[in-house]
């Protein structure tokens, strides 16, 4: 067994001594720039073949052409980094009523809340306000555990986290009511409690509001600016956003808006009565080898909260907030505030894009891939040639070429009997290593002794 081995490493150690003398090397370095090499064509007489090669390759070159150089415009270098700002401005009086039912005239620093946004806006279509003080009254209506017949009762629920201020454990029910009657917690805090449990009327004349979107865009690679507003003041002066008269106004009424997001009319009116988000789109799709005037933005809305009759459970949009002032004279002061729960319709501003250049490394690299590809015509119908049909077999035989080990060891082995290396000079074979693998002059044989898995 170790012999064997031993005998394996001598036969490889002698090959390459035969393949790798210096006149080899030599021989090689020459050859480097002497010759040139070209891989085998092999010629298949098959129209089928034939065929689906051209089939392939026109496939190819088609979805190359037509997608990845027109469509896709392979040849443009693409910014999708863009830098945007956006600014927002809202016109348009409302007016809605009291609770006296006396006229109330809003404008946009009353209904726009907060004053200035980061790409949003909240447009105020709905609200109720309540006067308070600090003082004791009892909990609102709303507050279920705040139903009491006994000052028990009050004691027990105390932890409720709908709670509107500081239970004091007093049952308040209506004067001259008996004891078993029911009554309401009281508390101590802001009073009196805010009723939200009727809904005004939303604030008319909403609809006829107006947003400005002022949007300034930046492709920094290839140092190009944008603005959304066309420099005609006039036209910007009179013009109301439509998809199909005026595209490119960057003034949007809000009632357009609704229209556009919501079919239902009964819907539109509980958006403006509960609260909704609006998202405004705007796209930039630049192409920089056209003129930068066609570089224009393109308006897209949705709706981003479900419709009432989907969600039960909270739907529309709301908050609360409170302005506070103090009253004083000389006997006394007192806190005061004004609750206001806000109903209105939220904007959400989304701005996306990209622009592209030509550039000739983009296009290069996109030609050498199609040249890639390409070869996957050669690849299929290889595969088709050499495996599929009766001819696959002959096929076969002409392109693959087998190297015959045995006869490329004895015709080493020859040279070596001869006492002379492939280039013709003088062989030393002196060397044991070389000599055991040598043939045997006292054999008849010249075949050689050994298996082509030894080697
Ligand atoms: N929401 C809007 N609807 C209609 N026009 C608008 C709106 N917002 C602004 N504008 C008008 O667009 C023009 C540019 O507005 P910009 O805010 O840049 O100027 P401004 O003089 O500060 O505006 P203003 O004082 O009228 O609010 C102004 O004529 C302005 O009145």
């Amino acid at each position: 067994m170790h012999s064997s081995s031993n005998e394996n490493i001598g036969k490889l150690r002698y090959i390459f001594k035969q393949l790798f003398t210096i006149d080899y090397v030599k021989s090689v370095l020459v050859s480097l720039v002497t010759e040139y090499e070209t891989p085998k064509i092999v010629t298949i007489h098959s129209w089928s073949i034939a065929l689906t090669c051209r089939a392939v390759q026109i496939a190819i070159l088609t979805y190359t052409i037509l997608y990845v150089m027109g469509y896709q415009k392979g040849y443009q270098q693409i910014d999708t980094a863009m830098i945007s700002s956006v600014t927002l401005k809202v016109k348009g009086i409302g007016i809605s009523y009291n609770k006296q039912n006396e006229i109330i005239t809003i404008d946009n620093a009353d209904y726009i809340i907060p004053p200035q946004e980061n790409n949003a806006l909240f447009i105020m279509t709905n609200y109720i306000k309540t006067d308070q003080q600090r003082t004791k009254c009892s909990e609102g209506f709303d507050v279920r555990p705040a139903n009491c017949t006994s000052n028990a009762d009050c004691t027990k629920n105390q932890q409720t986290s709908k709670a509107n201020g500081r239970w004091t454990g007093i049952c308040r029910k209506p004067k001259n009511s008996s004891t078993t009657s029911f009554g309401l917690c009281e508390m101590e805090g802001w009073c009196p409690v805010e009723n939200d449990l009727i809904q005004p009327e939303p604030v008319s004349d909403a609809l006829n509001f107006t947003i400005f979107v002022k949007n300034f865009i930046e492709f920094p690679k290839f140092n190009t600016a944008r603005s959304n507003l066309i420099h005609d003041s006039n036209y910007l002066k009179n013009c109301n956003w439509n998809s199909v008269t005026h595209e490119q106004c960057p003034i949007f009424r809000v009632g357009d808006l609704l229209n556009i997001v919501e079919t239902d009319d009964d819907e539109r009116q509980k958006m403006l009565k509960y609260g909704g988000v609006i998202r405004i789109k705007i796209d930039w799709n630049c192409n920089l080898d056209k003129p930068l005037s066609e570089c224009i933005p393109k308006y897209t809305f949705g709706r981003l909260d479900s419709r009432s009759n989907i969600e039960k459970f909270s739907f529309g949009f709301n908050f609360r907030f409170a302005s506070h002032w103090k009253y004083y004279n000389q006997t006394y002061h007192r806190a005061y505030r004004t609750l206001t729960k806000a109903f209105g319709l939220r904007f959400i501003i989304t701005v996306t894009g990209q622009a592209g250049k030509f550039n000739f490394l983009t296009l290069t690299l996109n030609i050498g891939s199609m040249i890639g590809v390409l070869g996957l015509a050669t690849f299929i119908c290889d595969i088709l040639a050499l495996n599929c049909g009766k001819k696959g077999i002959v096929y076969r035989q002409e392109k693959f070429q087998t190297v015959d080990l045995r006869t490329r060891i004895e015709q080493l082995r020859r040279l070596s009997e001869n006492g002379r290396d492939r280039e013709g000079k003088k062989e030393d074979i002196s060397n044991e290593d070389t000599k055991q693998y040598l043939p045997r002059k006292d054999l008849p044989t010249i075949q050689p002794t050994y298996k082509d898995d030894d080697v």
